[in-house]
């Protein structure tokens, strides 16, 4: 039988992915989408799952994928290089820098080089500024699918009591803002915060980016709350077999929550649907700009 609890990630993605492709198909004869660039430095596990899902995501909203992998050893030079050669393309729509990149890296000044035009994870300085401002259309991928998550449940979001735990520059803090846009009252936990399930307790929904398996127990969540469980976390089984595990302790949590994410199932494929909807965000922006003849 169908849990109902069980928030469903991959239909969440479904829907939006099959609405931006009746949208991308109509740019056709006009103003075709440009190119998804991904850009990944050097062989990376953690970051090849994200891009296999990236490139199906793009095949289904009908965007093309570029899919580059830069060599371990290039230079910040070389790589911001290249990066304004892609801002001056007109047939680049978007830019993902994917992380972790290596050490030798200054991963905040290459971010900053992305366009905002085709910062399409939000990440440039000037994108997060816009968030603040409540301009939201460009906002970080995984913060934007946890919100987008959380309205799938149909809660109203005005005057919500929302906890969030972690504050990360990348998901933290931007999904904290987005819910501020939508009138959410939102206490933001993190490492320092004396009494965690003091405030997560006392929450309608929480939204949990640590990266600490089975931090989030039954006892932390009022019955009934909705829980985003962002993390993702690599546990070695009883048995030795490696898998994929949130923040949440799912099984137990599932009993008293309202809704909850899996992972996996949960907010990794929205993240992807929310990057395609980015690009086809971007590729408006440009056009409005007059960057593209149409
Ligand atoms: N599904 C997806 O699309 C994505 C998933 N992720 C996953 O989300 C998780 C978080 O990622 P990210 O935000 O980048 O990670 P960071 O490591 O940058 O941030 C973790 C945050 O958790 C806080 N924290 C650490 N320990 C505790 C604790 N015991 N109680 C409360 N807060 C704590 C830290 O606070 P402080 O800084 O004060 O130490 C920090 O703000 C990871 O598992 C990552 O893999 C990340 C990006 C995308
Ligand atoms: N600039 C940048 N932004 C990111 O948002 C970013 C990044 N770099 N680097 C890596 C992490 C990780 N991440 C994932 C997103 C979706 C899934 C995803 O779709 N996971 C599937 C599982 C897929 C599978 O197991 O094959 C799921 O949860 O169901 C996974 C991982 C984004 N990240």
């Amino acid at each position: 039988m169908k849990d109902h609890r069980l928030i469903n990630g991959k239909e969440v993605q479904q829907r939006l992915l099959t609405g931006l492709r009746a949208e991308v198909d109509a740019l056709a004869a006009t103003c075709p989408v440009g190119r998804l660039v991904s850009i990944s430095i050097g062989p990376s596990p953690e970051v090849a799952v994200y891009v296999r899902g990236q490139a199906r995501g793009a095949v289904a909203a009908g965007i093309p994928f570029d899919e580059q992998v830069w060599p371990a050893d290039i230079s910040q030079e070389e790589a911001k290089r290249r990066i304004v050669a892609l801002n001056d393309s007109r047939d680049v729509a978007g830019i993902i820098l994917q992380r972790p990149v290596p050490a030798h890296i200054h991963v905040r000044s290459l971010q900053s080089a992305i366009h905002p035009l085709k910062d399409v994870e939000g990440m440039n300085p000037a994108s997060i500024g816009n968030i603040v401002y409540n301009d939201v259309a460009l906002a970080p991928c995984t913060a934007a699918a946890a919100v987008e998550l959380l309205r799938s449940t149909g809660l109203e979001l005005k005057g919500l009591e929302v906890v969030m735990i972690g504050h990360s520059e990348i998901v933290g803090k931007p999904v904290a803002f987005l819910l501020m846009a939508e009138g959410a009252t939102v206490t933001v936990c993190h490492h320092m915060t004396r009494n965690l399930a003091m405030h997560s307790r006392r929450a309608d929904a929480v939204v949990v980016a640590v990266g600490k398996a089975h931090l989030i127990g039954a006892d932390m969540i009022k019955p009934g709350a909705a829980v985003i469980d962002i993390g993702i976390n690599q546990v070695t089984d009883a048995d030795g077999k490696t898998r994929i595990t949130g923040d949440v302790d799912t099984e137990a949590v599932k009993e008293v929550a309202g809704w909850i994410t899996p992972v996996p199932g949960g907010v990794g494929p929205v993240t992807v649907a929310i990057l395609m909807r980015n690009a086809l965000a971007a590729h408006r922006r440009q056009m409005a700009a007059g960057w593209l003849d149409h």
